[in-house]
């Protein structure tokens, strides 16, 4: 039964809600461009956060472990109105997570706490693409037509280990049109379009590129992935980016977005598109870029092993190895070895901030002068190690997000393709540009390039997991340096992000199928508990920051706000304050002036909101504030007044019981209350999820 909140509960929620209006009022400057750091609760600069995380740790040594209240209610469903659809005009703020480190003693002075962030008004998709959220937007026309007639189907999980639902209730059942015609199923599906992208028509070329992804297999590891293939099973469902077979098994045919020529970059006219045999001629940027030196240790080496050892052997650094072991010696022992910022991390946070500090203490002689042979000794460029940049792939807030290109030996093909994207013998990198912004203090920008790069290189890694690296994290390889900035490289993902599969959906009126939308809810909850299982929750959860390998392989993606709330030498969850994130996706007690919350739940709240934009194909509301969206303040009333969400009781699914969880968890989800809400351990663990079949296994079955 769904939860929400008893009639003794109210005052304190509508204390709160007081609150949070009261904080609405002040929150308006709060993400303007630029907009100074708030004084007083709500987000901090950096350097604000960085004081923040010292007086943490002097408080973590003393404190005791404060623990999540796991209480749950009950309610009764009731229907309701629902409100207009909001069109969106969202924002995001950003933030470093960790600030440089000076020495070792006592608790490590680690201040990986992303408390913080200033807030720059900003469309949520403010792209080259031109792409914008209101294209998410749609009517409600939609779901009613979505009303259809059932017939039965094992769309459940193989797993039938949710103890009290007994296999004879498992009628599950798939909507009779989706069997019947896929494309009437679009029609029927469809979704009201507003707005239009800019986005060039990627389809000639990725379509015929298509064919060659698909047969594949996704990046990750083939012995995590449900086999479907070679199941000799009917087609039920066939949309441009799903087919379900009769025995309930799907695949993911997610297109390849298409790179922009290099050239158009400079304002040169190129073709569009780009052809994965060819490599563009070099220009000066490429150069830059292809010249670009790792800032990462050579112990930090671990693909290209072979290489490494020649450098390793031929060009050893003494005073790399003597430093990891005076700084090994003043780190005290870890209390929680799972946590992804640990000693290694430390270490390499001392390392990387230094060298980015030199760096731009220097930056009068970038690398590529003198001192370039030097380092390129000790090191290796991006074009050694990564190849050759062969297009653009999107914009950032930070710079360009382009494409590199390796070929790789005959005897290098069997290396782990878990690393990046491969097709045949080439592999490709993504290589971000990260710039500081305007007028951003060097310090900070040093501080959130930090941040970003540990949290994302060491949950990529696993290194501190057990279970190793998570399938739904984005891997982060590499961090480099180039003559006026640095760049990140990461594991490529040819389909894109979820808001434009979402954009492309809603535009070709075909909506996501429901057990699509489940699989990737799947993958993102598990990816979510990876990083809550260690220490970090990513408090900028959205459709913008999940990519996805064509055959369906979610990976979270951008750490730049993420919040380390425990790290090895700590016990305690560590609580934070201060809205990060994009509006829409913002848990509501994020808004409430000075009041501290548990990061790992408003991410829940986040996934709640995805899940939500994925079935519907808009947002849930701009802003979970209600003096500032009348959605929003229609949701609250109703769950007061009537026990439920005329929303969620809309939804359909294909499977009657399946829907009754879904509804459930979702009612769990959107408690306003955080003490209240649900827990991603405990959404794993519905019958909701546990039926959900998905493209990536899961060793520990109850995920
Ligand atoms: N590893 C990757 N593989 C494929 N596409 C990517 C990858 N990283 C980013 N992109 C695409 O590049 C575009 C810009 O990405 P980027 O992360 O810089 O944007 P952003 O969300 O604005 O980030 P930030 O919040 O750090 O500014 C997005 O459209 C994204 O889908």
């Amino acid at each position: 039964m769904p939860q929400i909140i008893s009639e003794e509960e109210k005052p304190e929620v509508d204390n709160e809600l007081k609150r949070s209006r009261s904080f609405s009022q002040s929150i308006k400057g709060l993400f303007k461009p630029g907009s100074p750091t708030r004084k007083t609760g709500g987000p901090t600069d950096a350097t604000n956060g960085a004081g923040k995380n010292s007086d943490r740790l002097k408080k973590l040594a003393v404190s005791k472990e404060q623990e999540l209240g796991g209480k749950r209610h009950e309610a009764a469903q009731n229907r309701a109105g629902d409100g207009n659809r909001p069109k969106m005009n969202a924002l995001k703020t950003h933030t470093g997570a960790f600030t440089s480190i000076k020495n070792h003693t006592g608790i490590p002075e680690f201040a990986g706490l992303s408390l913080s962030s200033h807030g720059q008004a900003r469309n949520p998709k403010e792209n080259s693409n031109g792409t914008s959220q209101e294209s998410l937007v749609s009517g409600e026309e939609a779901a009613k037509k979505r009303n259809r007639k059932a017939i039965p189907i094992d769309a459940g999980n193989d797993d039938d280990s949710d103890g009290d639902e007994s296999s004879s209730r498992r009628e599950n059942t798939i909507d009779e049109e989706l069997c019947k015609d896929p494309r009437e199923v679009r029609r029927s599906q469809s979704l009201q379009r507003k707005g239009s992208f800019s986005r060039q028509d990627y389809r000639s070329r990725s379509m015929s590129l298509n064919s060659r992804y698909r047969s594949r297999s996704p990046t990750f590891s083939a012995s995590n992935l449900t086999q479907h293939s070679e199941r000799h099973s009917k087609l039920v469902v066939n949309t441009e980016t799903f087919q379900l077979y009769e025995d309930g098994h799907h695949e993911h045919t997610l297109k390849v977005t298409p790179l922009v020529h290099d050239s158009q970059e400079d304002g040169h006219k190129g073709k569009p598109g780009f052809s994965l045999s060819g490599f563009f001629k070099s220009h000066k940027d490429g150069e830059n870029l292809e010249s670009a030196l790792s800032l990462l240790p050579r112990s930090r080496y671990e693909f290209h092993k072979r290489l490494s050892r020649i450098w390793d052997e031929e060009l050893g650094d003494e005073n790399d190895d003597k430093d990891d072991a005076q700084a090994g010696k003043d780190i005290p022992t870890p209390v929680n070895p799972e946590a992804a910022i640990g000693v290694e991390e430390l270490k390499l946070i001392n390392k990387l901030s230094k060298r980015i500090h030199d760096t731009s203490a220097k930056s009068a002689t970038p690398v590529t002068s003198g001192n370039a042979e030097v380092m390129a000794k000790k090191t290796y460029t991006l074009c050694e190690k990564y190849g050759k940049s062969i297009g653009v792939i999107g914009h950032g807030a930070y710079g360009t997000v382009k494409v590199v290109c390796k070929m790789i030996a005959p005897s290098e093909e069997e290396r782990d393709i878990t690393e990046t994207y491969k097709v045949g013998n080439k592999l490709y990198y993504a290589v971000k540009e990260l710039k500081p912004k305007g007028d951003e203090p060097k310090e900070k920008f040093g501080t959130r390039l930090t941040s970003e790069f540990i949290i994302g290189h060491s949950l990529s890694r696993g290194q501190n997991s057990k279970e190793g690296p998570s399938p739904n994290i984005l891997r982060m390889l590499d961090l480099m340096q180039t003559n006026d900035g640095f760049v990140e490289v990461l594991e490529f993902c040819p389909s894109g992000d979820l808001y434009s599969l979402l954009s492309r959906a809603s535009r070709s009126g075909s909506g996501l199928h429901p057990l699509e939308t489940d699989c990737f809810m799947k993958q993102l909850l598990n990816g979510v508990q990876y990083m809550h299982d260690h220490g970090i929750a990513h408090c900028d959860l959205k459709p913008e920051n999940l990519l996805f390998q064509p055959g369906g392989i979610l990976k979270i993606a951008d750490f730049g706000t993420s919040c380390v709330f425990q790290t090895a030498w700590e016990k305690q969850v560590h609580f934070q304050t201060g809205a990060v994130g994009s509006e829409p996706y913002v848990a509501p007690e994020e808004f409430i002036e000075n009041r501290e919350y548990d990061p790992r739940l408003v991410d829940c709240w986040s996934c709640g909101v995805i899940y939500c934009t994925m079935v519907l194909g808009h947002y849930l509301w701009k802003v979970p504030l209600l003096d500032k969206d009348s959605v929003y303040a229609s949701f609250v009333e109703q769950i007061r007044t009537k026990k439920e969400y005329a929303v969620f009781e809309e939804m359909r699914h294909v499977s009657t019981d399946i829907n009754r969880y879904r509804k459930s968890c979702l009612y769990n989800i959107f408690q306003w209350h955080p003490d209240r809400r649900i827990s991603i351990d405990k959404l794993l663990q519905s019958p909701w999820m546990k039926r959900t079949r998905c493209c990536v296994f899961y060793k520990d079955h109850s995920r």
